[in-house]
Order: C-alpha cells, then sequence, then structure tokens
C-alpha cells in the first residue's frame, strides 16, 4: 500500500483524469459511494454489538435471503432509526461528502446536509453533486444560517476539508469541527480527518477526532504517524479507479511496511528458509562494540539479538574493564577485549582489525562518550569495509562531530537508528521538530546523507538513500522500555551479516522486532509488563 503526500495524491489525480481520460465526477462517485458503504457497515456492526449485548446472538433480522444476493447497501435492518448528518465543505472533499449523502438516502438512512459556508461557493463537480442533491430533495441546512443539533444524528459525517486544505481550519470550518467533536456522536472522515496535516500528521486545532476513515485511492502521510493516526481512529483504505502501477515508479513515493511489500518489493523472505547444507559460517559473523562499566546489558541484549535474528556468530568488542564480567552471561557470544580499560580513541585500531574478517560492524549500544570519540567514529566510518550501524551513542558521536557527509564515503551500506532525540542531534532540531514532520524529515536525511535511517519511535520510519520510505505497524507502546533499542540494533547487524542490504535488514528487523514485541506481550498478557529480553526470546 502506497503512502502519499498530498501534492503527490493532487499529480495522481490529475494523471486519471487528464491522461487516462477518467472524468473528475466518476472518480467522486467511486469516492463518495466507498464512504457511504464504510458508513453502513459501521452502521451494520454497531447494531451487530448491540444485538450481541441484548441477547448474545444474531437476531433474524442478519439473515439474508439464501436466493437474492442484496447490493451492501440495501443489507441494514432498522436503517431508518439511522439519521445521519453531512458535514459539507466547499471543496472536493465536500463532494464526495453529498455524493456519500445521496447513497445513504437510498439505503434508506436519513441524512442531512450541512454546508460550512454558503451552497453558491461550490464549484464544479462539487457543485453539480450539490445540484444534484437540492433535486433529490435531501434537505440542508447551512452553517451560520440554520440551527444545528448535532446530538439529535446518529452519526456524522466530516467531508468538510480533505488533501487540498491548507493550515488550520478557518473560521466556519474551525466552528463545525468543534461543534462535532462535541457533540460525542461517532464521526465518519472522508479521506482525512478535517483539520489534520494530510503530510506531517500534525493535528491543527481543532482537528476532527474520527472513528472511522475512509482513505480514498492510497494513504496519506499524516494518517500513518501520529498524532495524526490517533485522531483517524480506524482507517479503511478504499479503492476508487485512480491506476495504482503510476506510483511504482515514483520517486519518494513511500510504502507501509507489510509481509507482501516485504516480500515483492525489498526481496526479503520472511521465513528466511536455511540451507540444508550450510554451516555457521554460511549465516554471517556480527562484530558488536558496545557496553561500558556501568551499561554492559546494553550489548549483552545486542549481541543476544543479533544470534536469534539468525546470525551464524557473533562477536562482542567490549573494553577491558567490562570483559571479565561479561564471561559466561550468554555463551554463545565471542568476547573481544577492545581496549585495556575503558573505551578509547586507540580502540578504533583494534576494532578495525577485528572488523576485517567480520560481515557486520554494529557500533553504539551502551558505548558512552569518551575522549576522542569524534575520530573514533570517524575512522570506523571511513575505514571500516563492511556494512555499519549505528547506534545510541555512536550516533551522538556522529551528531557532535559535525557533517560528515565530507568524511571519506562508504562503499558499504550505513544504517543509522536513531531515537527522536538522537535525530534531533544530528538533524540540529529540537525534538518536537523531529516529531512535527517525522517522515519528510528522515527521507530528507536519508538522500541527503545516503545512509539508511531509521527513525524509531510509534509507526518507526525506515527511509533508503534513494528517497524511499516504509512506515511499520507492528510493535506497541510496550516497547517503550529500556533495551527495546539495542534488541533492535542486534537484529538488524544479525540480518545484515546474513547477506541482507541495507534497507532490506532495516526494514526486515523493524518489522522483525515489533512481531517479536507483539507476540511477547501477548504472551506476558499485558504489553506494559514487556521487558527487552522477552523481545529477543520471542523472536
Ligand atoms: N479529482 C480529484 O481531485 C478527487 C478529489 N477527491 C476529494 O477531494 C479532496 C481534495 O479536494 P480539494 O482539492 O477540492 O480540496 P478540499 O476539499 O480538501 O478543500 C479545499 C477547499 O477548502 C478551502 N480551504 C483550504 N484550506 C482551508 C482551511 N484551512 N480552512 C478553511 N477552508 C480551507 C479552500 O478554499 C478549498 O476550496 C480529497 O481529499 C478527496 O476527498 C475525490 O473526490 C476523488 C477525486
Ligand atoms: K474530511
Amino acid at each position: 500500500m502506497y503512502i502519499v503526500t498530498s501534492a503527490q495524491m493532487r499529480e495522481l489525480d490529475r494523471y486519471t483524469i487528464q491522461d487516462i481520460g477518467i472524468p473528475a465526477l466518476a472518480l467522486m462517485e467511486s469516492a463518495g459511494k466507498a464512504i457511504a458503504e464504510e458508513i453502513i457497515r459501521f452502521c451494520q456492526n454497531r447494531r451487530l454489538e448491540h444485538s450481541h449485548d441484548t441477547n448474545g446472538k444474531l437476531t433474524d433480522n442478519h439473515v439474508l435471503s439464501s436466493r437474492v444476493r442484496l447490493d451492501r447497501m440495501f443489507e441494514l435492518p432498522n436503517v431508518d432509526q439511522e439519521h445521519w448528518l453531512i458535514l459539507v465543505g466547499k471543496g472536493n472533499n465536500g463532494g464526495d461528502g453529498l455524493v456519500a449523502a445521496r447513497y445513504l438516502r437510498e439505503a434508506g438512512l436519513g441524512v442531512t446536509i450541512m454546508y460550512a459556508e454558503s451552497p453558491h461557493t461550490l464549484q464544479g463537480e462539487a457543485a453539480i453533486q450539490r445540484d444534484a442533491a437540492a433535486a433529490l430533495g435531501i434537505p440542508r441546512l447551512v452553517y451560520g444560517v440554520d440551527q444545528v443539533d448535532y446530538e439529535s444524528y446518529t452519526g456524522i459525517l466530516d467531508a468538510l476539508l480533505g488533501t487540498g486544505a491548507l493550515g488550520a481550519p478557518r473560521a466556519a470550518y474551525a466552528e463545525v469541527i468543534a461543534a462535532a467533536n462535541d457533540s460525542g456522536r461517532p464521526i465518519v472522515s472522508a479521506d482525512i480527518p478535517s483539520g489534520l496535516n494530510a503530510d506531517t500528521g500534525e493535528m491543527y486545532a481543532p482537528c476532527i477526532a474520527a472513528r472511522v476513515t475512509v482513505c480514498l485511492a492510497f494513504l496519506k502521510r499524516g494518517l500513518v504517524q501520529f498524532p495524526g493516526a490517533g485522531a483517524a481512529g480506524e482507517l479503511v483504505v478504499r479503492s476508487i479507479g485512480i491506476p495504482a502501477d503510476r506510483c511504482a515508479g515514483e520517486q519518494g513515493i513511500c510504502h507501509l511496511l507489510t509481509e507482501n511489500v516485504l516480500r515483492s518489493r525489498l526481496h526479503v523472505d520472511p521465513t528466511r528458509r536455511r540451507d540444508p547444507n550450510g554451516h555457521k559460517g554460511t549465516y554471517g559473523h556480527v562484530l558488536l562494540a558496545a557496553g561500558s562499566y556501568p551499561m554492559s546489558g546494553a550489548g549483552l541484549l545486542a549481541s543476544r539479538a543479533a544470534l536469534r535474528a539468525g546470525s551464524g556468530l557473533v562477536t562482542w568488542a567490549l573494553p577491558g574493564n567490562v570483559l571479565p564480567h561479561m564471561m559466561g552471561a550468554a555463551p554463545e557470544v565471542m568476547l573481544a577485549a577492545a581496549a585495556a580499560a575503558d573505551w578509547d580513541a586507540a580502540s578504533a585500531e583494534q576494532l578495525l582489525q577485528l572488523a576485517a574478517s567480520r560481515d557486520v560492524l554494529a557500533v553504539g549500544p551502551g558505548l558512552g562518550r569518551f575522549v576522542g570519540d569524534g575520530r573514533w567514529i570517524q575512522r570506523l566510518w571511513e575505514d571500516a569495509a563492511c556494512p555499519l550501524v549505528v547506534d545510541a551513542d555512536a550516533l551522538n558521536m556522529l551528531a557532535a562531530a559535525g557533517d560528515f557527509t565530507s568524511w571519506k564515503s562508504r562503499a558499504a551500506d550505513t544504517v543509522l537508528t536513531p531515537h527522536p532525540g538522537e535525530m534531533a542531534r544530528l538533524a540540529g532540531l529540537s525534538t518536537q521538530e523531529v516529531e512535527r514532520d517525522r517522515m519528510g524529515l528522515a527521507i530528507s536525511y536519508a538522500s541527503s546523507h545516503r545512509v539508511t535511517l531509521v527513525l524509531k519511535g510509534a509507526r518507526t520510519v525506515i527511509a533508503a538513500p534513494d528517497g524511499s520510505a516504509y512506515v511499520n505497524m507492528t510493535g506497541h507502546p510496550g516497547m517503550a522500555t529500556g533495551g527495546a533499542g539495542d534488541v533492535l540494533t542486534g537484529i538488524i547487524a544479525g540480518l545484515l551479516a546474513q547477506g541482507h542490504s541495507g534497507i532490506q535488514a532495516a526494514t526486515f528487523g523493524v518489522y522483525l522486532h515489533g512481531l517479536a514485541g507483539d507476540a511477547a506481550a501477548a504472551h506476558r498478557g499485558h504489553p506494559s509488563s514487556l521487558a527487552a529480553g522477552d523481545i529477543i526470546e520471542a523472536l
């Protein structure tokens, strides 16, 4: 599933209408019908829940004739008890709402249209829909002229603002959004919740809090990033006749990370079949530089995760003052002293020697900072010939070192795994600025710095150097727990060691990490009880 910006959506609309020749009115008809169908589905579910609540089993009303297969539109029992208020803005989003009003009326629901502005302001296709609704005699109100009792309706369709909206809702729109939210009635949004920035996920004040959002054609970035993802409620994407193949070659088009995308687009086999004739050398050797005196557990978690991700061998390089304490802590992991006492600048040489015969170098978890660490990370960056994963304190070293684009460029893949605070330091922004447009920032940073970037957080964004990006949906808030990031670094390193590319290892790693977190939470019984080690055990 593609994830687009409003500008990309406009271009796809233009292409479909002008180059392919499908009339705009036909697209609007599909959009409005899809929205009406989803409202009817919503009403059906509500009634089903209700009938389950009251007598524990389905009523006869739900049993349809076996001979006649009715359009879903006509399958709703007790429709006369439904009366929906259709909030209509003056653009094409409003036009979609007017089409939906016609179909809902056709299905027998009560509908009343409320225009946010004078209906005379509607133009083009939306004006045609306005006239059709009027010709059918659908009752209409106009904001500022007529009184509206929002609470007297069983539901509200929000067709005020779509992808053409700019900035915070103005004047009447803001007042209608606030009143709709205050009504407590379930709201279904057409395309995006009005008041949401479709590109960034920023919620303006006010913003519709939708129960369901019927997104048209393709997901919009703002719907899959928080806080917008929270405003959208249940997301349904409905196809309306805009050809998807056009997206395939587009630069900067993003994808929802699903198993199908992993297989077909990223050419990853999630089953990770192993060669029956393989040996431990077949599956790669991870070199991990991690841990320091008070934070040795980070290295332990990362190295164990690399093994569970399938790496044949893992060597954990750690400072001499920690190594004796880690003997036997993870018997499958080989230990190597990379510095006599604590980490020092000279340990870069030792690491490079070790890395020469390993398949990937991962640096950062629990490292801490030390004198000369800027030069240290630069040495590893410039001279490690194998793929490199940079996490945690090693990211802070990069940030402190300044413009690393002037360093000798790396031939092998580089994966950076910042959380929003580390991303802020890397990009010279505040954490709030990072959170305001996570996808936009991840995409521009990855392409300008020629790295694969994993911007962690709810709905982790993985951006590749070529401008493509993926949004992960696995995982849950219980994974916001100490050590979960170290586990992710270990997984990504383990996948790189097995020959996956930077973007393959980053996407598959993030996906697996979330999936394992979901399994571990199910096993624990509650997400809050999850600890990072549980993610490793669930891999
Ligand atoms: N061919 C197309 O372009 C299609 C568009 N579709 C629908 O059309 C939507 C996009 O339509 P439009 O581009 O007409 O734009 P919208 O309907 O999103 O709204 C833009 C209108 O609202 C006004 N406006 C903009 N920002 C505002 C603000 N902050 N406060 C108050 N008013 C504001 C503008 O004057 C403009 O007239 C999509 O979200 C989708 O619902 C669908 O009908 C499918 C086909
Ligand atoms: K809307």
